[in-house]
C-alpha cells in the first residue's frame, strides 16, 4: 500500500514568551498559520518490520534521528502491529528555518498512517502522540490557523484572518531552536491574561499585531535578518517578521502576484531563498 501526502510549512504571526518552566521548556502564546510551501511525503506499508526514511539530497536520512521515523514508530506501537514502513521525503521546506518542517513531517506521518491503517485514533489522540515528538507537532494535526498556548500544544481556533500573501526569505542560515530558547534572557515574566487579544481582521490589523520575542536572540546573532526585514518593507510589505526561532523572515503583501513580483526583483540581487506563499 502506498500513499502521497503534502506536508506544509508554518509561520508564527506572533510569538510571546511568557516564562521558563523548570524542565527548560517555555510558556508561550502564539498565533500560527500554515502556508502552501510543502514537502511531499510518500509512505509505503508492507508486510515485515522496520521503519526506513530517505530524504534525497539532504543529510536527514538517518532513520532513528528523523522525526518522521519516530512518528511512524509511535503509530506502530499504538496500533500494536508489526509492519514495514518506508517513508520518502521530498524536502522543499528549508531545514532549521523556523518553518516547522520536521514537525509538519511528523504530523503528516501520524495522520497519514492513521488513515492508511484504518486506525481512526481521532484528532485528540493524534495530537497527544504529536506532543511526544515536539511542541509544534499538534498544531499541524490541528490543521487550521491557531492560537497556541502552554508550550505550544494547547490550541484554539483563530477565526478571522485577512486574505494576504507572504514572501518568505531565508538567507541560507540554519538556526537551532534549542540554542535560541537557551540564549533568551527573560527580563520579566508575562501573564497570558495581560496580552493584547490577537484579534485580526484587516491586513493593517495583522501587520500591527506582528511580534516575536525570539527576534531578540536571533537578530542579535544575525543582524542580516533585521536588514532583510527592512528590505521587505522598502519593497512594499506592509509588515515583516521573523518566523519562530528563525532564520526565515516574512513580509506581508496584499496579494500573491505582488509577493511574486518582489521575489523576482530581489532574486536578481541576492542569493537567498525566496518563497512567495499563500496562507492555508
Ligand atoms: C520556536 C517554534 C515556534 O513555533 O518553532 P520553530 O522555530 O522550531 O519552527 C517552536 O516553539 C519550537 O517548537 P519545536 O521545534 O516543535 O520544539 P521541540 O522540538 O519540542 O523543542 C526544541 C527545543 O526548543 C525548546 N522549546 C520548545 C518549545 C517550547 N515551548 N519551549 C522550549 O524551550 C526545547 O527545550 C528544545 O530544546
Ligand atoms: N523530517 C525532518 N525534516 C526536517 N528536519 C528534521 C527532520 N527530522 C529531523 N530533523 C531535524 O530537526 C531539526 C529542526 O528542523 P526543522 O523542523 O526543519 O526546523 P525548525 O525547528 O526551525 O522549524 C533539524 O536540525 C533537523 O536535523
Amino acid at each position: 500500500m502506498e500513499r502521497h501526502f503534502n506536508s506544509p510549512a508554518k509561520i508564527n504571526l506572533c510569538l510571546h514568551v511568557l516564562g521558563r518552566r523548570l524542565d527548560g521548556y517555555h510558556e508561550l502564546a502564539m498565533a500560527m498559520q500554515r502556508v502552501d510551501l510543502s514537502d511531499r511525503i510518500r509512505i509505503q506499508v508492507s508486510d515485515g518490520s522496520g521503519v526506513r526514511v530517505s530524504c534525497a539530497g539532504l543529510r536527514l536520512d538517518v532513520d532513528e534521528e528523523n522525526i518522521a521515523a519516530k512518528a511512524a514508530k509511535l503509530v506502530l506501537a499504538e496500533s500494536r502491529r508489526e509492519l514495514a514502513i518506508t517513508i520518502s521525503i521530498e524536502k522543499n521546506i528549508p531545514v532549521a528555518a523556523g518553518l516547522g518542517g520536521g514537525s509538519s513531517n511528523a504530523a503528516t506521518v501520524l495522520a497519514g498512517l492513521d488513515k492508511m491503517l484504518g486506525l481512526e485514533l481521532g484528532q485528540r489522540r493524534l495530537m497527544e502522540l504529536g506532543a511526544q515528538l515536539g511542541a509544534d507537532v499538534p498544531f499541524f494535526i490541528y490543521g487550521a490557523p491557531a492560537w497556541a498556548t502552554g508550550t505550544g500544544t494547547q490550541l484554539d481556533a483563530l477565526p478571522s484572518l485577512p486574505d494576504v500573501a507572504y514572501l518568505l526569505v531565508n538567507p541560507k542560515i540554519a538556526v537551532s531552536t534549542a540554542w535560541v530558547y537557551q540564549s533568551l534572557e527573560l527580563t520579566k515574566g508575562g501573564e497570558l491574561a495581560n496580552l493584547p487579544r490577537f484579534s485580526v481582521v484587516t491586513r493593517d490589523d495583522l501587520c500591527a499585531a506582528l511580534h516575536n520575542d525570539l527576534e531578540r536572540v536571533t537578530l542579535q546573532r544575525y543582524p542580516l535578518l533585521a536588514e532583510i526585514k527592512q528590505l521587505l518593507l522598502e519593497y512594499g510589505a506592509c509588515g515583516s517578521l521573523m518566523s519562530g526561532s528563525g532564520a526565515t523572515v516574512f513580509g506581508v503583501f496584499a496579494d500573491y502576484a505582488e509577493a511574486c513580483r518582489v521575489a523576482e526583483e530581489l532574486k536578481r540581487k541576492q542569493d537567498w531563498l525566496f518563497y512567495p506563499v499563500k496562507p492555508l
